[in-house]
Protein backbone atom coordinates (compact mmCIF):
# COMPACT_ATOMS: atom_id res chain seq x y z
CA UNK A 1 0.00 0.00 0.00
CA UNK A 2 0.90 3.65 -0.88
CA UNK A 3 1.82 5.46 2.40
CA UNK A 4 -0.14 9.30 1.63
CA UNK A 5 0.20 12.11 3.99
CA UNK A 6 -3.22 13.40 5.05
CA UNK A 7 -3.03 16.67 6.79
CA UNK A 8 0.10 15.60 8.95
CA UNK A 9 -0.98 11.97 9.43
CA UNK A 10 -0.07 9.14 7.42
CA UNK A 11 -2.11 6.75 5.99
CA UNK A 12 -1.76 3.71 3.70
CA UNK A 13 -3.93 3.36 0.30
CA UNK A 14 -4.30 0.75 -2.20
CA UNK A 15 -3.49 2.39 -5.59
CA UNK A 16 -4.12 1.16 -9.02
CA UNK A 17 -0.45 1.43 -9.66
CA UNK A 18 -0.13 -1.62 -6.98
CA UNK A 19 -3.25 -2.90 -8.47
CA UNK A 20 -4.30 -2.15 -11.94
CA UNK A 21 -7.46 -3.71 -13.50
CA UNK A 22 -5.89 -6.78 -15.05
CA UNK A 23 -4.46 -7.94 -12.08
CA UNK A 24 -7.82 -7.70 -10.49
CA UNK A 25 -9.34 -9.57 -13.29
CA UNK A 26 -6.48 -12.26 -12.32
CA UNK A 27 -7.16 -12.17 -8.42
CA UNK A 28 -11.15 -13.17 -9.51
CA UNK A 29 -10.63 -15.15 -12.81
CA UNK A 30 -12.14 -18.31 -11.45
CA UNK A 31 -15.01 -15.70 -9.04
CA UNK A 32 -18.51 -15.84 -9.82
CA UNK A 33 -19.82 -12.91 -8.36
CA UNK A 34 -23.22 -12.55 -7.33
CA UNK A 35 -24.36 -9.23 -6.99
CA UNK A 36 -27.74 -10.05 -4.91
CA UNK A 37 -30.06 -7.03 -4.70
CA UNK A 38 -30.75 -4.11 -7.79
CA UNK A 39 -31.77 -1.12 -5.72
CA UNK A 40 -29.23 1.58 -6.18
CA UNK A 41 -25.52 -0.09 -5.37
CA UNK A 42 -26.57 -3.50 -7.37
CA UNK A 43 -27.09 -1.50 -10.53
CA UNK A 44 -23.62 0.10 -10.12
CA UNK A 45 -21.33 -2.29 -9.08
CA UNK A 46 -22.78 -4.97 -11.41
CA UNK A 47 -23.02 -3.19 -14.54
CA UNK A 48 -18.85 -1.89 -13.54
CA UNK A 49 -17.52 -5.07 -12.56
CA UNK A 50 -19.47 -6.33 -15.96
CA UNK A 51 -18.01 -3.51 -17.95
CA UNK A 52 -14.64 -4.08 -16.68
CA UNK A 53 -14.60 -7.94 -17.40
CA UNK A 54 -15.54 -9.77 -14.67
CA UNK A 55 -17.48 -13.17 -13.47
CA UNK A 56 -21.07 -11.18 -12.58
CA UNK A 57 -24.33 -12.47 -12.12
CA UNK A 58 -27.25 -10.89 -10.76
CA UNK A 59 -29.53 -11.93 -8.16
CA UNK A 60 -33.23 -10.00 -7.46
CA UNK A 61 -36.41 -11.15 -6.76
CA UNK A 62 -38.68 -11.75 -9.92
CA UNK A 63 -41.75 -10.15 -9.35
CA UNK A 64 -40.25 -7.02 -8.98
CA UNK A 65 -39.96 -3.46 -10.65
CA UNK A 66 -36.04 -4.01 -10.45
CA UNK A 67 -36.25 -7.48 -12.00
CA UNK A 68 -37.59 -5.50 -14.90
CA UNK A 69 -35.02 -3.10 -14.25
CA UNK A 70 -32.36 -5.40 -14.26
CA UNK A 71 -33.28 -6.48 -17.71
CA UNK A 72 -33.65 -3.25 -19.13
CA UNK A 73 -29.88 -3.12 -18.47
CA UNK A 74 -29.11 -6.22 -20.57
CA UNK A 75 -28.77 -8.52 -17.95
CA UNK A 76 -30.62 -12.05 -19.41
CA UNK A 77 -33.16 -14.08 -17.61
CA UNK A 78 -30.98 -17.66 -17.18
CA UNK A 79 -27.62 -16.43 -18.63
CA UNK A 80 -26.66 -14.07 -15.74
CA UNK A 81 -29.97 -12.47 -14.30
CA UNK A 82 -31.41 -15.18 -11.88
CA UNK A 83 -33.77 -15.67 -8.84
CA UNK A 84 -31.66 -14.71 -5.11
CA UNK A 85 -31.81 -18.49 -4.58
CA UNK A 86 -30.04 -19.75 -7.85
CA UNK A 87 -27.63 -16.93 -7.61
CA UNK A 88 -26.61 -17.40 -4.04
CA UNK A 89 -26.21 -21.27 -5.08
CA UNK A 90 -24.25 -20.05 -8.26
CA UNK A 91 -22.03 -17.00 -6.69
CA UNK A 92 -18.84 -17.98 -4.93
CA UNK A 93 -18.41 -14.44 -4.18
CA UNK A 94 -22.02 -12.56 -2.93
CA UNK A 95 -22.42 -9.06 -2.92
CA UNK A 96 -24.95 -8.33 -0.56
CA UNK A 97 -26.37 -5.26 -1.94
CA UNK A 98 -29.86 -5.70 -0.38
CA UNK A 99 -31.00 -2.68 1.88
CA UNK A 100 -29.83 -2.82 5.00
CA UNK A 101 -33.10 -3.31 6.69
CA UNK A 102 -33.69 -6.20 3.62
CA UNK A 103 -30.28 -8.11 4.55
CA UNK A 104 -32.17 -9.08 7.59
CA UNK A 105 -35.19 -10.99 6.71
CA UNK A 106 -32.87 -12.75 3.99
CA UNK A 107 -30.19 -13.35 6.11
CA UNK A 108 -30.82 -17.25 6.79
CA UNK A 109 -31.44 -18.06 2.94
CA UNK A 110 -28.22 -16.40 2.61
CA UNK A 111 -26.60 -17.83 5.11
CA UNK A 112 -27.50 -21.66 4.10
CA UNK A 113 -25.26 -20.84 0.95
CA UNK A 114 -22.47 -19.68 2.66
CA UNK A 115 -19.73 -23.20 2.15
CA UNK A 116 -16.58 -22.87 3.26
CA UNK A 117 -14.28 -20.81 0.69
CA UNK A 118 -17.15 -18.66 -0.88
CA UNK A 119 -16.68 -15.00 0.20
CA UNK A 120 -19.49 -12.80 1.59
CA UNK A 121 -19.23 -9.02 0.37
CA UNK A 122 -21.15 -5.90 1.57
CA UNK A 123 -20.84 -2.60 0.98
CA UNK A 124 -21.66 -1.34 4.53
CA UNK A 125 -20.54 -1.84 8.23
CA UNK A 126 -24.38 -2.00 9.51
CA UNK A 127 -25.34 -6.02 9.58
CA UNK A 128 -21.71 -6.94 10.99
CA UNK A 129 -20.97 -4.39 13.26
CA UNK A 130 -24.96 -4.19 14.86
CA UNK A 131 -25.17 -8.18 15.07
CA UNK A 132 -27.20 -7.92 17.89
CA UNK A 133 -29.82 -5.93 16.32
CA UNK A 134 -29.57 -7.96 12.56
CA UNK A 135 -28.54 -11.49 13.69
CA UNK A 136 -25.85 -11.73 11.13
CA UNK A 137 -23.21 -13.62 12.06
CA UNK A 138 -21.53 -15.19 9.21
CA UNK A 139 -20.30 -18.75 9.74
CA UNK A 140 -16.72 -20.24 9.63
CA UNK A 141 -14.64 -20.75 6.45
CA UNK A 142 -16.11 -17.47 4.50
CA UNK A 143 -14.19 -14.66 4.04
CA UNK A 144 -16.28 -11.00 4.82
CA UNK A 145 -15.26 -8.29 3.69
CA UNK A 146 -16.54 -4.79 2.45
CA UNK A 147 -16.08 -2.18 -0.37
CA UNK A 148 -17.90 0.79 0.30
CA UNK A 149 -17.74 3.33 -2.54
CA UNK A 150 -17.74 6.97 -0.92
CA UNK A 151 -21.12 7.99 -2.64
CA UNK A 152 -24.40 6.90 -4.43
CA UNK A 153 -24.62 4.04 -6.61
CA UNK A 154 -26.18 6.28 -9.40
CA UNK A 155 -22.82 8.38 -9.96
CA UNK A 156 -20.63 5.20 -8.98
CA UNK A 157 -22.33 4.38 -12.72
CA UNK A 158 -22.69 7.35 -13.99
CA UNK A 159 -19.35 8.76 -13.35
CA UNK A 160 -17.91 5.23 -14.51
CA UNK A 161 -19.38 6.00 -17.63
CA UNK A 162 -17.73 9.46 -17.70
CA UNK A 163 -14.35 8.04 -17.50
CA UNK A 164 -14.28 9.06 -13.85
CA UNK A 165 -15.43 7.11 -10.77
CA UNK A 166 -15.34 7.10 -7.11
CA UNK A 167 -13.01 6.11 -4.57
CA UNK A 168 -14.26 3.53 -1.92
CA UNK A 169 -13.33 2.38 1.81
CA UNK A 170 -12.43 -1.49 2.21
CA UNK A 171 -12.60 -3.66 5.41
CA UNK A 172 -12.28 -6.81 6.38
CA UNK A 173 -13.70 -8.65 8.68
CA UNK A 174 -12.77 -12.22 8.67
CA UNK A 175 -10.20 -13.83 6.43
CA UNK A 176 -10.30 -17.41 6.44
CA UNK A 177 -9.11 -18.35 2.75
CA UNK A 178 -5.36 -15.94 3.41
CA UNK A 179 -6.74 -14.35 0.22
CA UNK A 180 -9.69 -11.40 1.58
CA UNK A 181 -7.17 -8.99 1.01
CA UNK A 182 -6.57 -9.33 -2.24
CA UNK A 183 -10.06 -10.35 -3.35
CA UNK A 184 -11.49 -7.36 -1.57
CA UNK A 185 -9.51 -5.15 -3.38
CA UNK A 186 -10.26 -6.64 -6.32
CA UNK A 187 -13.38 -5.83 -6.21
CA UNK A 188 -13.09 -2.28 -5.18
CA UNK A 189 -10.58 -1.50 -8.10
CA UNK A 190 -13.31 -3.73 -10.33
CA UNK A 191 -16.74 -1.13 -9.23
CA UNK A 192 -14.82 1.59 -10.22
CA UNK A 193 -12.55 2.62 -7.90
CA UNK A 194 -9.10 4.07 -8.37
CA UNK A 195 -7.99 4.43 -4.51
CA UNK A 196 -9.20 2.26 -1.72
CA UNK A 197 -8.86 3.77 1.80
CA UNK A 198 -8.76 0.96 4.72
CA UNK A 199 -10.79 0.47 7.48
CA UNK A 200 -12.76 -1.76 9.81
CA UNK A 201 -16.60 -2.42 9.94
CA UNK A 202 -17.10 -0.31 12.56
CA UNK A 203 -15.16 2.67 11.88
CA UNK A 204 -17.12 2.67 8.56
CA UNK A 205 -20.51 2.34 9.64
CA UNK A 206 -19.87 5.08 12.39
CA UNK A 207 -18.28 7.65 10.01
CA UNK A 208 -21.14 6.77 6.79
CA UNK A 209 -23.87 6.97 8.95
CA UNK A 210 -22.70 10.20 10.75
CA UNK A 211 -22.07 11.74 7.30
CA UNK A 212 -25.36 11.14 5.86
CA UNK A 213 -27.07 12.11 8.57
CA UNK A 214 -24.79 15.12 8.93
CA UNK A 215 -23.19 17.05 6.48
CA UNK A 216 -24.12 15.00 3.46
CA UNK A 217 -27.41 15.04 3.80
CA UNK A 218 -29.05 15.73 7.16
CA UNK A 219 -27.50 18.53 8.27
CA UNK A 220 -27.47 20.61 4.88
CA UNK A 221 -30.79 20.09 4.25
CA UNK A 222 -31.90 22.05 7.78
CA UNK A 223 -29.29 24.62 7.44
CA UNK A 224 -31.02 24.89 3.85
CA UNK A 225 -34.56 25.48 5.42
CA UNK A 226 -33.26 27.43 7.93
CA UNK A 227 -31.48 30.13 6.08
CA UNK A 228 -34.60 30.21 3.41
CA UNK A 229 -37.49 30.16 6.19
CA UNK A 230 -35.23 33.60 7.77
CA UNK A 231 -35.02 35.25 4.11
CA UNK A 232 -38.39 34.65 3.47
CA UNK A 233 -39.81 35.97 6.91
CA UNK A 234 -37.52 39.07 6.40
CA UNK A 235 -39.77 39.52 3.21
CA UNK A 236 -37.25 38.30 0.71
CA UNK A 237 -39.26 36.64 -2.15
CA UNK A 238 -38.63 32.07 -2.81
CA UNK A 239 -36.62 33.09 -6.31
CA UNK A 240 -34.57 35.15 -4.03
CA UNK A 241 -34.36 33.26 -0.85
CA UNK A 242 -33.57 30.09 -3.00
CA UNK A 243 -30.62 30.94 -5.14
CA UNK A 244 -29.14 32.55 -2.10
CA UNK A 245 -29.47 29.81 -0.15
CA UNK A 246 -29.13 26.69 -2.77
CA UNK A 247 -28.94 27.61 -6.38
CA UNK A 248 -25.47 29.78 -6.34
CA UNK A 249 -24.08 27.00 -3.97
CA UNK A 250 -24.67 23.96 -6.31
CA UNK A 251 -23.80 25.52 -9.54
CA UNK A 252 -21.30 28.32 -8.30
CA UNK A 253 -19.29 27.95 -4.63
CA UNK A 254 -19.09 23.92 -4.34
CA UNK A 255 -18.02 22.91 -7.42
CA UNK A 256 -14.93 25.54 -6.69
CA UNK A 257 -14.34 23.87 -3.33
CA UNK A 258 -14.61 19.82 -4.60
CA UNK A 259 -11.55 21.12 -7.14
CA UNK A 260 -9.32 23.45 -5.13
CA UNK A 261 -10.80 23.51 -1.21
CA UNK A 262 -12.74 25.92 0.81
CA UNK A 263 -9.81 28.47 0.85
CA UNK A 264 -9.80 28.37 -3.44
CA UNK A 265 -13.56 28.83 -3.35
CA UNK A 266 -13.39 32.02 -0.86
CA UNK A 267 -10.34 33.40 -2.82
CA UNK A 268 -12.97 34.01 -6.22
CA UNK A 269 -15.56 35.51 -3.67
CA UNK A 270 -15.49 39.32 -2.66
CA UNK A 271 -13.13 40.41 0.37
CA UNK A 272 -16.69 41.62 1.97
CA UNK A 273 -17.75 37.73 1.44
CA UNK A 274 -14.70 36.22 2.62
CA UNK A 275 -13.99 38.93 5.64
CA UNK A 276 -18.22 37.92 6.77
CA UNK A 277 -17.64 34.18 6.20
CA UNK A 278 -14.07 33.72 7.86
CA UNK A 279 -15.80 35.11 11.12
CA UNK A 280 -19.32 33.50 11.08
CA UNK A 281 -17.99 29.92 10.32
CA UNK A 282 -16.85 30.06 14.31
CA UNK A 283 -19.79 30.35 15.17
CA UNK A 284 -21.61 28.01 13.16
CA UNK A 285 -18.93 25.14 14.11
CA UNK A 286 -19.59 26.10 17.59
CA UNK A 287 -23.26 26.07 17.28
CA UNK A 288 -23.51 22.74 15.44
CA UNK A 289 -20.78 20.28 16.89
CA UNK A 290 -22.97 19.73 19.90
CA UNK A 291 -25.62 18.27 17.63
CA UNK A 292 -22.85 16.04 15.46
CA UNK A 293 -21.62 14.79 18.97
CA UNK A 294 -25.20 13.85 19.75
CA UNK A 295 -25.77 12.67 15.91
CA UNK A 296 -22.15 10.76 16.98
CA UNK A 297 -23.33 9.04 19.94
CA UNK A 298 -26.73 8.04 18.66
CA UNK A 299 -24.95 6.01 15.99
CA UNK A 300 -22.55 4.45 18.02
CA UNK A 301 -25.00 3.42 21.06
CA UNK A 302 -26.87 1.66 17.67
CA UNK A 303 -29.68 4.31 18.07
CA UNK A 304 -29.64 4.82 14.91
CA UNK A 305 -29.41 1.41 13.38
CA UNK A 306 -32.27 0.83 15.41
CA UNK A 307 -34.36 3.32 14.14
CA UNK A 308 -33.51 2.41 10.81
CA UNK A 309 -34.20 -1.31 11.33
CA UNK A 310 -37.38 -0.88 12.57
CA UNK A 311 -38.81 1.72 10.16
CA UNK A 312 -37.62 0.03 6.81
CA UNK A 313 -38.49 -4.00 8.16
CA UNK A 314 -42.01 -2.24 7.83
CA UNK A 315 -43.67 -4.02 4.79
CA UNK A 316 -44.66 -0.20 3.76
CA UNK A 317 -42.00 1.38 4.31
CA UNK A 318 -40.84 2.53 0.80
CA UNK A 319 -44.29 4.13 0.78
CA UNK A 320 -43.55 5.86 4.02
CA UNK A 321 -40.30 7.30 2.40
CA UNK A 322 -41.97 7.90 -0.62
CA UNK A 323 -45.01 10.83 1.80
CA UNK A 324 -41.80 11.95 3.28
CA UNK A 325 -40.00 12.92 -0.08
CA UNK A 326 -43.12 14.08 -1.14
CA UNK A 327 -43.78 16.51 1.75
CA UNK A 328 -40.17 17.74 1.52
CA UNK A 329 -40.60 18.23 -2.73
CA UNK A 330 -43.49 20.00 -2.51
CA UNK A 331 -42.13 22.37 0.35
CA UNK A 332 -42.01 26.36 -0.72
CA UNK A 333 -38.30 26.05 -0.66
CA UNK A 334 -38.06 22.82 -3.17
CA UNK A 335 -40.75 23.89 -5.05
CA UNK A 336 -39.07 27.15 -5.69
CA UNK A 337 -36.07 24.95 -6.56
CA UNK A 338 -37.70 23.72 -9.24
CA UNK A 339 -38.69 26.76 -11.29
CA UNK A 340 -34.96 28.10 -10.18
CA UNK A 341 -34.12 25.07 -12.05
CA UNK A 342 -35.81 25.37 -15.13
CA UNK A 343 -34.53 28.48 -15.67
CA UNK A 344 -30.97 27.80 -15.81
CA UNK A 345 -29.13 29.32 -19.10
CA UNK A 346 -28.04 26.04 -20.72
CA UNK A 347 -31.64 25.01 -20.71
CA UNK A 348 -32.69 28.24 -22.89
N1 LIG B 1 -27.62 3.71 -1.91
C1 LIG B 1 -26.34 3.87 -2.08
O1 LIG B 1 -25.91 4.48 -3.05
C2 LIG B 1 -25.35 3.30 -1.11
C3 LIG B 1 -25.65 2.16 -0.41
N2 LIG B 1 -24.68 1.55 0.32
C4 LIG B 1 -25.00 0.29 0.97
O2 LIG B 1 -25.23 -0.67 -0.04
C5 LIG B 1 -26.21 -1.61 0.39
C6 LIG B 1 -27.37 -1.61 -0.58
O3 LIG B 1 -28.01 -0.35 -0.50
P1 LIG B 1 -29.03 0.20 -1.60
O4 LIG B 1 -28.55 -0.12 -2.96
O5 LIG B 1 -29.30 1.61 -1.25
O6 LIG B 1 -30.31 -0.68 -1.25
P2 LIG B 1 -31.83 -0.50 -1.71
O7 LIG B 1 -32.60 0.11 -0.60
O8 LIG B 1 -31.88 0.16 -3.03
O9 LIG B 1 -32.27 -2.03 -1.82
C7 LIG B 1 -31.58 -2.95 -2.66
C8 LIG B 1 -32.46 -4.07 -3.10
O10 LIG B 1 -32.91 -4.81 -1.99
C9 LIG B 1 -34.20 -5.29 -2.26
N3 LIG B 1 -34.83 -5.69 -0.99
C10 LIG B 1 -35.13 -4.91 0.08
N4 LIG B 1 -35.65 -5.65 1.06
C11 LIG B 1 -35.68 -6.94 0.62
C12 LIG B 1 -36.09 -8.19 1.18
N5 LIG B 1 -36.62 -8.24 2.41
N6 LIG B 1 -35.95 -9.31 0.43
C13 LIG B 1 -35.43 -9.26 -0.80
N7 LIG B 1 -35.02 -8.11 -1.39
C14 LIG B 1 -35.14 -6.97 -0.68
C15 LIG B 1 -34.83 -4.13 -2.98
O11 LIG B 1 -35.92 -4.56 -3.75
C16 LIG B 1 -33.69 -3.64 -3.85
O12 LIG B 1 -33.69 -4.29 -5.11
C17 LIG B 1 -26.59 -1.17 1.80
O13 LIG B 1 -25.76 -1.84 2.70
C18 LIG B 1 -26.27 0.30 1.81
O14 LIG B 1 -26.03 0.84 3.08
C19 LIG B 1 -23.40 2.00 0.36
C20 LIG B 1 -23.05 3.15 -0.30
C21 LIG B 1 -24.04 3.93 -0.99
C1 LIG C 1 -24.51 7.36 -0.90
C2 LIG C 1 -23.93 6.96 0.39
O1 LIG C 1 -22.75 6.72 0.51
C3 LIG C 1 -24.80 6.98 1.58
C4 LIG C 1 -25.31 8.38 1.65
O2 LIG C 1 -24.02 6.71 2.69
C5 LIG C 1 -25.95 6.00 1.47
O3 LIG C 1 -26.69 6.02 0.47
O4 LIG C 1 -26.14 5.22 2.41
MG1 LIG D 1 -21.93 6.37 2.25
MG1 LIG E 1 -24.80 5.15 3.90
Amino acid sequence: MAKINFGGVTEEVVTREELPMEKAREILKNETIAVIGYGVQGPGQALNLKDNGFNVIVGQRKASKTWDKAKNDGWVEGKDLFEIEEALEKGTIICYLLSDAGQIALWPTVKKHLTPGKSLYFSHGFGITYKEQTGIIPPDGVDVFLAAPKGSGTSLRRLFLEGKGLNSSFAIFQDATGKAHEKVTALGIGVGSAYLFPTTFEKEVYSDLTGERGTLMGAIAGIFEAQYNVLRSKGHSPSEAFNETVEELTQSLMPLVAENGMDWMYANCSTTAQRGALDWRHKFREATQPVFEELYNSVSSGNEARITIEANSKPDYREGLEKELKELRESEIWQAGAEVRKLRPERL
